[in-house]
């Protein structure tokens, strides 16, 4: 059979999950990623559909480096376990959640200033808030981590417009923290408008969401953004193709969001996709056929099942 589920726990509760799930498949040019969030429906599946047939038909562009810098991933943790896993990284770069469900401006101050402790003041620290703040409360609260030094934040508010108006306002007041738009490009349906509106100064692109690393490359073109490249929090065949993008990229002047492997307690690969020295090198997964990453045959059924209709629901 030449596709399968897996399921791979956190270590962290992270976007609310504690175990990943998705879809490995074999084609022509090798294994490929099928891995929409559960509540994703068919029409935003089918994008991450076009990105794994990609994949499993073609490959990849071909790379102009043999590595890239990537950060370390911080879930909502304690700040005991944000210094542990910021020390225990070889990062420079950290990015860290904040304002995740439950936790206070204090929580996540805290958290910050806890990783800026174990990067030293040459390391780099991304705040990422998933669109949870209104304008007024991303201005206060980014005036107040913007002083334990911020490289940017990371979809600060939902909508383009927010993010538009949340730059105007930092301006006025004297805020410098760069802005950078995720699911505004991944989410929205128009990457554009982001341009349009003046919304961000950097872009966040992930391969599965956005279809695939030829659109993504075509997509950094015309945006005209310095590009971070990040993971769908994928296992180490999904993340390959992160790996390709900011590999093929013609600049990358930021670390990606593609270590996060190092969060899974198990792979679908012996030798998972993960930073040594703050970087991951450019090189084909091999997957371990037998391993434990394998979901019940079940499982499997049920994601082929989605997969049928999430193809059936593509509109290009
Ligand atoms: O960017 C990173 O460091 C890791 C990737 C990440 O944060 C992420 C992973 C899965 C889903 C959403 C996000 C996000 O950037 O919000
Ligand atoms: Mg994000």
């Amino acid at each position: 059979m030449d596709a399968v589920a897996y399921a791979l726990p956190l270590r962290h509760r992270f976007r609310g999950i504690t175990v990943r799930q998705g879809l490995l498949l074999r084609g022509p040019a090798g294994w490929a990623e099928w891995s929409p969030f559960a509540e994703y429906g068919p029409r935003e599946a089918g994008q991450w559909w076009l990105a794994t047939q990609e994949a499993l038909t073609e490959g990849f562009p071909a790379p102009v480096r043999t590595d890239v810098p990537v950060n370390v991933t911080v879930a909502a943790v304690d700040p005991q376990t944000a210094y542990d896993i910021v020390a225990g990284s070889g990062c420079g770069t950290a990015k860290v959640k904040v304002a995740d469900p439950g936790q206070s401006a204090e929580d996540d101050l805290a958290r910050v200033e806890a990783v800026r402790a174990a990067l030293g003041t040459s390391g780099r620290i991304r705040v990422d808030a998933n669109g949870a703040w209104d304008v007024e409360t991303a201005a206060t609260r980014l005036a107040q981590l913007a002083r334990v030094g911020l490289e940017y934040a990371e979809q600060p508010c939902a909508s383009t417009e927010e993010l538009a108006e949340l730059r105007l306002l930092l301006a006025r007041r004297g805020v410098d923290v760069l802005i950078a738009a995720d699911e505004s490009i991944r989410r929205s349906g128009d990457p554009e408008r982001v341009v349009a509106l003046q919304a961000a100064d950097v872009a966040v692109l992930k391969v599965q969401p956005l279809g695939g690393v030829r659109r993504c490359l075509e997509l950094a073109e015309r945006l005209g953004l310095p590009v971070v490249v990040s993971s769908a929090l994928e296992s180490s065949v999904g993340l390959a193709a992160g790996v390709a993008l900011a590999a093929a990229l013609p600049e990358l002047p930021y670390a990606c969001g593609l270590n996060t492997a190092a969060m899974f307690t198990a792979d679908v690969t012996a030798e998972p996709l993960r930073a040594v020295q703050g970087r991951i090198a450019v090189r084909p997964v091999v997957v371990d056929e037998n391993g434990p990453w394998r979901a019940e045959p079940s499982v499997t059924e049920d994601w082929l099942a989605r997969l049928s209709r999430a193809s059936g629901a593509i509109d290009e």
